[in-house]
């Protein structure tokens, strides 16, 4: 097969959404920022097909008289199809969120589209509703030996489950419609045998979905005609950009080398960075752009002032056009942002204090902490598993119990995929439980009522905050993060604010005073410092006897130790000016860890890198003479 690039290369008109009927409703607002989540428009106002509203709309549980007629049809009749139609669980949806009433007239028309929206707003029916629409239209219906006529690419496992789950529920009125999925970690040869058999809209994962490109000669796509990149950005970070660009090179030309002119390219995230701009100009042919505040309204004003599409375009708007004036993340409006200000040493016990609190205050909870390595999610899940404390022993002959009573999880890369699998969907069953997690979790994933996000690790770049805390505050619901800062990293505030993205103290003195302090003599008020907190250092201490105690733990923990340190040096541009491995304590940071001093193995080793980094940059005549300093 011909590889050929795609014609859209070439610089192309940007013109705008002329705003249907259907958009009206949400014209006045703005739209993507979550201030009014909701339109004031149907589903049905929105040009899809009733069968598909229904699907959208109805109640989430089956009526007495649905669920009587399924038993009717199964035990009598033997029709399972029947059964699925009458069991169907509808998504429950009244009215379109903004987003999509926005988004899916657009869709409609066949124009590719690149929609900037905030997390929880409804991104996924925005796309996947109009593809369903089209496609039961065709006529003759479509069959499975046609092959894959939408694909949607999305950058996780977990997010390639939910989006089919989503599809499967949304496609049980239009059963000639066959949903799949393909993504790393899964069966290869029962992959191939179902695109064998033929999948209509395929959800994967991109390297997994480049292999069966490849691989898989039954894999068939000539009927191609929708491609979804969902969080975008993320695809691209990741490092699958080479992948893409192969994927849409092997896609977008047909056997003869000409191109399908039916093709509808879609691009969504609640962040766009430079990158995305690459993809779009690559993927994106004569674009709606969704979302991206005052450039849409500019671009408005502009086909105002000259009353024509075609006189915007590439050269008017700069290169940069596409993601220059979303550098303000949108966040939920509803979100409460909190930071903490937290010395190194004292990390472990005022997580574990933040932790306690915040279940016992509300009786049920839902939580995740994100951490920055998979070691990192072992350690503390092990540790918060086991670690057993009784602070008052010695006076009020307390006994040990368990120091965080709730359910934990814990989801990283480095699990095995059936894990992952039942991690999440128990974690989303939950009423009330701990997830913790490495960003594996951070992009796309809607886990019913999570209230609160703590970024213990911080997350690097700002797109990536944006993303964890989107875990919470979906939708309209309230939602709470805490973001842990040490007092050298408290320049990231700044990088935030750059972004609109402003934060406030969280009230940790307070937490830490709400548990009793029995028999100490001082009193809250005359503590000066966190790490001098009789409530921390007693908890810090039982902490490390336990850590020094228990040999595995100890060895997680020293292990953890150096990955942190690893991944604390992986830091890009500008943060590594916040996040300098030299500025911290390294014996804090071993205390962190619930060791009493830092492994001496590790120091060796990192002063080894140290010594080869610099022989490295000496040999490339990059070296300045200067003295690294790692403190011990
Ligand atoms: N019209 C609607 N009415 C009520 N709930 C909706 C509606 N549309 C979507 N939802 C629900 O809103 C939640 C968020 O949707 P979705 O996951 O698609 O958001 P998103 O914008 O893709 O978020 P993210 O940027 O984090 O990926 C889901 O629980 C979904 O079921």
């Amino acid at each position: 097969m011909k590889n050929e690039k795609m014609p859209t290369q070439k610089k192309k008109p940007v013109p705008v959404a002329k705003l249907t009927p259907a958009h009206e409703c949400t014209k006045k607002k703005d739209v993507m920022k979550g201030g009014d989540v909701f339109a004031d428009c149907s589903f049905t106002s929105l040009g899809l097909h009733p069968g598909l509203c229904e699907q959208l709309k109805g109640s989430r549980l089956p009526t007495y008289r649905f669920v009587l007629l399924n038993l009717v049809a199964y035990f009598f009749f033997q029709i399972e199809g029947i059964f699925g139609w009458f069991s169907a669980e509808r998504l429950g949806f009244e009215v379109p969120t903004q987003v999509q009433a926005q988004a899916i007239p657009v869709v409609l028309t066949g124009r590719h589209v690149l929609v900037n929206a905030a997390t929880g707003t409804g991104k996924t029916i925005a796309y996947l509703a109009p593809i369903i629409h089209q496609l039961q239209k065709i006529d003759p219906r479509i069959q499975r030996s046609d092959g894959t006529f939408a694909l949607v690419i999305v950058p996780t496992r977990e997010l390639c489950m939910q989006v089919y789950e989503i599809l499967q529920k949304l496609l049980h009125r239009f059963h000639w419609i066959v949903p799949g999925y393909i993504m790393g970690g899964e069966n290869r040869s029962k992959e191939k045998a179902r695109l064998r058999k033929g999948i209509s809209i395929l959800v994967g994962t991109p390297g997994r979905l480049l292999d069966h490109l490849k691989n898989t000669s039954s894999f068939s796509h000539a009927n191609l005609r929708w491609m979804v990149f969902d969080e975008a950005d993320r695809i691209l970070e990741l490092g699958f950009g080479k992948d893409i660009e192969e994927i849409l090179d092997t896609l977008c030309t047909r056997k003869d080398g000409s191109v399908d002119g039916k093709r509808q390219n879609l691009l969504l995230s609640a962040t766009l960075n430079e990158k995305v701009n690459r993809l779009a100009k690559i993927s994106l042919e004569n674009p709606v752009m969704l979302g991206l505040g005052e450039r849409l309204t500019q671009l408005e004003t502009m086909v105002e002032q000259t009353g024509s599409l075609k006189s915007v375009n590439n050269e008017d708007l700069g290169d940069a056009s596409i993601v220059e004036h979303s550098t303000d993340f949108r966040l939920p409006v509803q979100l409460i942002q909190t930071y903490a200000k937290v010395p190194c040493g004292s990390r472990l016990a005022i997580l574990l204090s933040v932790l306690k609190h915040l279940f016992e205050k509300e009786g049920s909870n839902k939580i995740v902490v994100f951490f920055s390595t998979c070691d990192s999610v072992d350690f503390h899940y092990k540790l918060l598993s086991e670690f057993c404390w009784a602070p008052y022993e010695q006076l009020v002959g307390e006994s040990k119990q368990k120091f965080l009573r709730c359910k934990t999880f814990r989801l990283h890369g480095n699990m095995e995929q059936e894990d992952r699998k039942t991690t999440f969907q128990s974690f989303k069953t939950e009423k009330s439980a701990l997830l913790l997690s490495t960003d594996v979790s951070a992009r796309g994933l809607d886990i019913p009522k999570v209230r609160c996000i703590i970024q213990y690790d911080s997350p690097g770049e700002a797109t990536e905050y944006v993303h964890r805390v989107g875990r919470t505050a979906r939708l309209d619901k309230r939602g709470d993060s805490l973001l842990f800062l040490q007092p050298v990293e408290i320049d990231y505030l700044k990088d935030l604010e750059k972004h609109g993205v402003k934060l406030t103290e969280y009230p940790l003195m307070k937490v830490l005073d709400s548990f009793p302090l029995y028999g100490k003599k001082f009193h809250a008020k005359n503590f000066v410092t966190l790490d001098a907190h009789p409530w921390v250092l007693s908890l810090q201490n039982a902490l490390e006897s336990f850590v020094s105690t228990e040999a595995n733990i100890n060895k997680l923990a020293k292990n953890t130790y150096c990955s942190w340190i690893r991944a604390y040096t992986a830091h890009r541009g500008e943060l590594k000016s916040i996040f300098m491995v030299k500025k911290l304590h390294l014996g804090h940071v071993a205390k962190s860890f619930a060791l009493k001093e830092q492994p001496s193995l590790v120091v060796k080793s990192l002063q080894r890198q140290g010594k080869k980094r610099k022989r490295d940059q000496r040999q490339k005549g990059l070296i300045k003479k200067r003295k690294v300093i790692i403190r011990t």
